[in-house]
């Protein structure tokens, strides 16, 4: 195993908390090992580090500040076998999905908000994890998302793959994207979309759109809709971008998170129905994660096709997007797709 692995293995196995992760289309593994327990949160942004943000954005967001940090990178080419699949669904509550999708309908029925991202969570037993082996999966799969494992002894385990920049800061260039409407990939890169799924992704860019509005950023720049491939699945995507002139990463993490990628349109009513109605915390799933000021460059990622680890377990989170044109068993069905994406590299 290379020394980056290691690292990985020993700084878990001694309880401290890390993060590693690989950039979409990006051949370097990046480590960042604290050396101590000490939980760390945001004050406005400014700080430098790693930040794991949770969904729910009344909550402190957690860092890892680099000013205490050792780091490792590493280009090593990746060849692991496929997952060996010995996992048994624990819970996995399609009668409660349906019924909340349902809820989800007649909310938007009867005026409260036009769409809602709900979700839910898969519980997979998993008889001997290796974690170093399942991140190595993760890395060899998902080239073109961002792939992570993050662990702090008071908080938990997680890794992902994602296909979702939140925001891409660069000098005084800005970048995000409208992600949203799902279908799984049968060979075709420009398969028919439906009507509720351009609908729903076309609310994400007016969102994006009006909240860039409110800001001081200039030249704005939305690109075609077209559709991006994600493990075995699609979504319709649109490049947004432009020149910020003197809004702080706070101010711009405060208009976008959370998108109605992951949230709902309008924002609040949509969050409260997901917090009141969902019926578990999403804690940082939908949340956002990445580094932040690093060389006056800041990329964050939407926490999306992810899973919480204990010992025995694995927590996988997924959701939809839901409009007036739900139907709750294809709902479902999306939410299948989704769970196996990310179970293919257990
Ligand atoms: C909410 C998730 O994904 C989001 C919802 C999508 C949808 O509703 O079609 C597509 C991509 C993401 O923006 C998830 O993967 O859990």
């Amino acid at each position: 195993m290379s020394l980056l692995f290691n690292k990985i293995s020993d700084h878990h196995s001694n309880e401290l908390p890390f993060v590693c992760f690989r950039k979409p289309n990006e051949k370097t593994i990046k480590g960042v090992f604290c050396q101590s327990d000490e939980l760390h949160y945001t004050k406005d942004y400014t700080e430098r580090g790693f930040v794991f943000a949770p969904f729910n954005a009344e909550e402190s967001s957690l860092i890892f500040p680099y000013v205490s940090c050792e780091f490792l990178e590493e280009t090593a080419a990746i060849h692991v076998e496929e997952g060996a699949k010995k996992f048994e669904v624990v819970t996995s509550d399609k009668a409660k999905h349906l019924h909340l999708v349902e809820r989800g309908v007649e909310a938007i029925e009867e005026g409260k908000f036009k769409k809602v991202v709900l979700s839910r969570i898969e519980e997979v037993q998993i008889d001997d994890f290796q974690l170093v082996s399942v991140f190595q999966r993760m890395l060899q799969k998902y080239e073109n998302a961002f792939v992570y494992v993050w662990y702090h002894p008071k908080v938990g385990l997680w890794l992902g793959a994602t296909p979702e920049r939140l925001v891409t800061l660069k000098g005084n260039e800005f970048k995000t994207m409208a992600l949203a409407g799902t279908q799984s990939f049968e060979g075709n890169m420009k398969p028919d979309w439906g009507e509720k799924e351009q609908k729903e992704h076309q609310f994400v860019v007016d969102f994006i759109v009006s909240q860039i509005q409110k800001s001081s950023i200039e030249d704005l720049y939305v690109s075609e809709t077209y559709t991006a491939k994600a493990g075995n699945l699609l979504h319709l995507k649109a490049d947004i971008s432009g020149k910020i002139k003197g809004d702080k990463l706070q101010d711009i993490l405060h208009i976008l998170h959370p998108t109605p990628a992951v949230c709902g349109l309008p924002k609040i009513e949509s969050r409260d129905f997901i917090l009141e109605e969902e019926g578990y915390s999403r804690k940082y799933y939908s949340g956002f994660l990445g580094e932040i000021n690093i060389t006056s460059q800041t990329e964050l990622f939407v926490n999306l096709r992810c899973m919480e680890f204990s010992k025995t377990l694995a927590n996988i989170y997924v959701g939809g997007g839901i409009t007036s044109q739900s139907d709750s068993e294809k709902e479902w069905e999306e939410t299948i797709a989704k769970t196996q994406t990310i179970k293919s590299i257990l």
